[in-house]
């Protein structure tokens, strides 16, 4: 990861270069990994709790290759916080919604191809099912193999208000609100975590169950998910 210039001590951004370069360097470890290709995914960090502000990638950047000012400021509905700062991610209200939970300090969106083609694939059934596996375990407040794991699945709309209002819906659902992250159906996948290292994780693990989900159904040739 290249060094870039420092935001100029007038900018929204002066004092969070720590947490801007964690991004950054996240999103090339994504992009290295292949869930960030191009200027897929966006990130963000809360930056402040009361009122809720969170620092987020600008919209269309390369994902790779991030410098210092590709970010903005949001405040809880999407707003950048002063003016002349970049057009924030076309999908800022989906890392609002879920910042707004209390102990959320990070949201990641990643693009990879399991869970792009899972997401389809499954999207009928409403959810990925993932049972049985150690790997689980990794996931916040899962202690054993001998559990199983919703991954819901969203359809895909350019209407990004009308998606967070049901995501809104499902992660404050009292009898089984959604946990560690879910998907949107072609499209790509949302974690997140209560710190960056906490979210990287959870892409991690979301990431790896997807792959041997996928890859266990094409060596039995079926979609039986749970057999
Ligand atoms: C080629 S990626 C299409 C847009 C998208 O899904 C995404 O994650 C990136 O959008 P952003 O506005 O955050 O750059
Ligand atoms: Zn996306």
């Amino acid at each position: 990861m290249t060094a870039t210039a420092a935001p100029p001590a007038t900018s929204p951004l002066a004092g969070h270069e720590a947490k801007i370069d964690a991004l950054r360097e996240t999103g090339h470890w994504l992009w290295q990994r292949g869930f960030s290709l191009g200027t897929s995914s966006n990130y963000s960090v809360v930056v402040s709790r009361d009122p809720l502000e969170l620092l987020i990638t600008a919209s269309g950047k390369d994902k790779g290759r991030l410098t210092r000012a590709d970010f903005v400021i949001v405040d809880r509905d999407g707003k950048a916080t002063s003016p002349g700062q970049p057009k924030s991610s076309a999908e800022t209200l989906l890392h609002t919604v879920v910042a707004e939970l209390p102990g959320v300090g990070a949201v990641l969106h990643t693009h990879s191809v399991w869970a792009t083609v899972l997401s389809d694939l499954f999207f009928k059934q409403g959810a990925v099912e993932i049972a049985g596996y150690e790997m689980l375990k990794g996931l916040d407040g899962i202690t054993t193999h001998e559990h199983t794991s919703q991954i819901e699945i969203f359809e895909n709309t350019q209407d990004i208000p009308q998606l967070a209002e049901q995501v809104r819906e499902r992660l404050t659902n009292s009898i089984r609100p959604l946990k560690h992250g879910y998907l949107i159906r072609k499209h790509g996948m949302y974690t997140w975590g209560k710190d960056l290292d906490e979210a990287r994780r959870h892409v991690e693990i979301i990431e790896f169950l997807l792959e041997c989900t996928a890859r266990r159904l094409m060596l039995t040739g079926g979609l039986h998910p749970a057999s």
